[in-house]
């Protein structure tokens, strides 16, 4: 089994030298010389590409709006920060996903409001 592509297309650690995979650039860009497992893959990546642009699309979306709350509360005389609002921001993010979600939300709080 191969574990790696590398990012010019080659395989590695497969025996072969850089450069030298028989079967083509298409399979060495899935990681598989099985052409109906090729294409399942490049099927699989579309949508993949497709949640990733959403995922970024909302992130920066996400990232706007909490500076805009920020900067709204602030010209009001209000707190740059509100501590028990993100509190439940990462309880719901730890009670979905985890440890993960916990990184997660910690992630978009600073994206939102910079770092501390
Ligand atoms: O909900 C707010 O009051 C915000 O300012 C947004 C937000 C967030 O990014 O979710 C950012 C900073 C606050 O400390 C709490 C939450």
């Amino acid at each position: 089994m191969t574990d790696v592509v590398e990012s010019s297309g080659s395989l590695a650690r497969n025996g072969r030298p850089a450069g030298a995979d028989p079967t083509g650039a298409a399979a060495a860009r899935t990681g598989t010389d099985d052409a109906a497992a090729a294409e399942r893959i490049g099927e699989i990546r579309r949508r993949i590409d497709e949640i990733d642009s959403t995922l970024i699309a909302l992130w920066q979306e996400r990232a706007a709006l909490s500076q805009e709350v920020g900067a709204t509360r602030m010209a009001s005389g209000g707190t740059r920060l509100v501590l028990s609002r993100e509190r439940e921001i990462l309880e719901r993010f730890r009670a979905e996903l985890g440890a993960d979600g916990t990184q997660l939300a910690l992630l978009l709080l600073r994206a939102g409001r910079g770092p501390l």
